[in-house]
């Protein structure tokens, strides 16, 4: 589903990700994580043509995002690590906006609005501008609209900050959810205990490069995950 092959970024004289090549497959949910500019958001962000790699190439289901941007994108979600909507919008008035942008039929965006923020329970406050919605708020109206037009691959930033408890309990079932329907998710978190229960597989970041990625089993091996997280990162107690 998404295959990203020896990319690349700099930014001025810095490398920001180095040579990284990652394959996720359909029915697969992968956890990306790594320290504080360890390369994540520059990865994601490349994932779904928002930089342009300096090396490599990253294809969504067989398209090349630099060539094809838009039908890569009528397949994929991306959810940013700050969820800056058009604030002077009400959220009903922001997720048709984008179920416009999707082409999803009125009939179809009005069951998936109604059920996920049912789920997430927000439904409430969409009549309200987007401007008076708390951070946690917003970040709940960013995921319906990323989900709005099932997208087969989706693209998260730290899904969960300001997400209160239930809310986070609900996004981890759509998730799982997402991938039993054949569905793939690449998200970052520092999260490792959300990241060990919910995740197949996990990519470890350092300093730009990939320095471990397989299945959580195999990468954890006896330890837990941030027992091999500290001990790759040269962590001293
Ligand atoms: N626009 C930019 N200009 C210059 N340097 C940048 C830019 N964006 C990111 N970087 C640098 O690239 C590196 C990777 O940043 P990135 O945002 O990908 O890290 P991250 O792993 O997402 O970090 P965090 O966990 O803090 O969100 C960092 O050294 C950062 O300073």
């Amino acid at each position: 589903m998404l295959n990203i092959q020896n990319y690349t970024k700099r930014f001025g004289d810095k490398i920001a990700v180095d040579d990284l090549s990652l394959h996720i497959a359909a029915g697969e949910i992968c956890a990306f994580i790594g320290h504080n500019g360890a390369g994540k958001t520059t990865t994601l962000k490349a994932c779904c043509g928002l930089l342009k790699p300096d090396g490599g190439t990253i294809t969504v289901n067989g398209i090349d995002i630099q060539k094809d941007p838009i039908a890569c994108k009528k397949i994929m979600a991306y959810i940013p690590d700050n969820p800056d909507l058009y604030e002077f919008l009400t959220g009903y008035e922001y997720l048709n906006f984008v179920a416009d942008m999707y082409g999803v039929s009125e009939a179809d965006r009005k069951a998936r609005m109604e059920a996920l923020a049912e789920r997430l329970d927000i439904k409430n406050a969409l009549p309200n501008l987007i401007s008076e919605c708390s951070h946690g708020m917003k970040q709940k109206i960013a995921v319906i609209g990323a989900l709005i037009h099932e997208p087969k691959l989706i693209l998260m930033d730290e899904p969960f900050v300001g997400l209160d408890p239930i809310a986070a309990h609900e996004l981890k079932e759509i998730m799982a959810e997402h991938c039993r329907n054949g569905g793939a998710i690449f998200f970052s978190t520092h999260v490792l205990e959300v990241a060990e229960k919910l995740c197949d597989n996990v990519a470890i970041i350092k300093n730009g490069k990939l320095i471990a990625h397989g299945t959580m089993d195999s990468v954890r091996g006896d330890g837990s995950l941030e027992q091999v997280f500290l001990e790759l990162e040269d962590h001293k107690d």
